[in-house]
């Protein structure tokens, strides 16, 4: 049997003495948005006009029974049953706990178990979305319940649906550096025609992460010679390969030909994204290697920089995750 717990409302002007149940937010837009007094704080003569201006003419008095748990003691119950073990915890704040990753790393958020706890009554529990870029101190995920206090049954009730999910349902992982050997195509640049523009962007974009272009090498449109330079840094052993250039429809363009040559069982050559529908993965034993299109070299986000986040903490991309891009996968064309 479960006791109610009271409330009993008292009215601000004769509140000195008594005890604030929970943080008390004052809003001025545009100027501040905020805690004006904590939870716990008591009442002074000098409180009551600020109270009454941020519209409190009433506090409520809670004679909280034992089963029941304040909304702050709530949050901190539904952050533990989901964070995984590299997050940190905010104290709560107004009656809600942040989720921050204290590193770089990539979102891992279980979608269905997000669902199914927010279908739990008076729950909510909002995360960013999975495999996400986040830098040190973000934040991926907030919690608070609805009401100020809640039945500890409830929060008994979420903490076992969470243990039903493997793993941690609210999880970042850090990005280790990984080395990576770039072939750069294209026999205009190799032949010192024009200038290798390719190059600093992937070093940018690597380096973002932690990790290194080890070296690059170039080849003309010679499906021959740019297979050679892939088997160069298979014999290396490097942890990821990136060809550039000759990804579309000429018959100069031979790179999907001469990574497939060199060995690579190809995932998928082409994606449902733009810009970076011409990007192919594929793997060579266990080394992943990519095609990258033109719009790569210029483009901030494409769906290589969907991919290579996800490919540098280890996970191996399979045709599915190449086909479900097209929905949102519109980005700039
Ligand atoms: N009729 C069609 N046209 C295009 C298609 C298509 O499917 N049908 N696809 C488009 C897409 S998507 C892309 S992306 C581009 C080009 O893709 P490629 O990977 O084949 O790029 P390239 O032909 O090798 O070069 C295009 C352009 O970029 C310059 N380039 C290449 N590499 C470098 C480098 N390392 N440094 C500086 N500049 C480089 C190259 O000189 C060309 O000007 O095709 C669309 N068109
Ligand atoms: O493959 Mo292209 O890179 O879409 O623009």
């Amino acid at each position: 049997m479960v006791n109610k717990p009271s409330f009993k409302e008292v009215p601000v002007r004769e509140a000195v003495g008594l005890v604030l149940p929970h943080d008390m937010t004052q809003i001025l837009p545009g100027e501040f948005k905020g805690r004006l007094f904590k939870k716990g704080h008591v009442i002074t003569e000098d409180d009551i006009e600020p109270l009454l201006s941020i519209g409190k003419e009433h506090i409520y008095i809670l004679d909280m029974p034992e089963n029941c748990l304040h909304e702050n003691e709530a949050a901190e119950r539904i952050a533990a049953a989901v964070a995984g073990p590299s997050l940190t915890k905010t104290e709560p704040y107004e009656g809600k706990i942040s989720l921050k990753t204290p590193v770089l790393g990539l979102t891992k958020i279980n979608e269905a178990a997000i669902h199914a706890i927010n279908s739990l009554e008076a729950i909510a529990l909002a995360t960013v979305e999975t495999n996400q870029v986040v830098q040190p101190g973000g934040s991926v995920a907030a919690t608070r319940i609805i009401p100020l206090i809640i039945e500890e049954e409830r929060i008994v009730e979420l903490e076992k649906l969470a243990a039903t999910f493997a793993g941690p349902i609210v999880d970042v992982i850090p990005f280790p550096k990984r080395c990576i050997g770039l072939v750069t195509t294209g026999s205009e640049v190799f032949g010192g025609r024009i200038a290798d523009k390719f190059g600093p962007a992937i070093k940018a974009k690597v380096e973002a992460f932690g990790s290194e272009v080890v070296e690059q090498r170039f080849a003309p449109d010679d499906k021959a010679l740019i297979e050679r330079e892939i088997r160069y840094f298979v014999d290396q052993q490097v942890d990821l390969i990136l060809v550039t250039g000759g990804m579309s429809v000429d018959p100069d363009d031979r790179t999907p030909g001469a990574i497939a040559g060199a060995g690579a069982e190809v995932v998928r050559y082409g994606t449902p994204m733009l810009p970076g529908s011409m990007l192919l993965v594929g793997y060579i034993g266990n080394i992943p290697i990519l095609g990258l299109p033109g719009a790569v070299m210029h483009e901030p986000f494409t769906s290589f920089d969907v991919f290579l986040p996800r490919i540098l903490v280890g996970e191996r991309i399979v045709a599915e995750d190449m086909t479900r891009l097209g929905y949102g996968g519109l980005r700039k064309c």
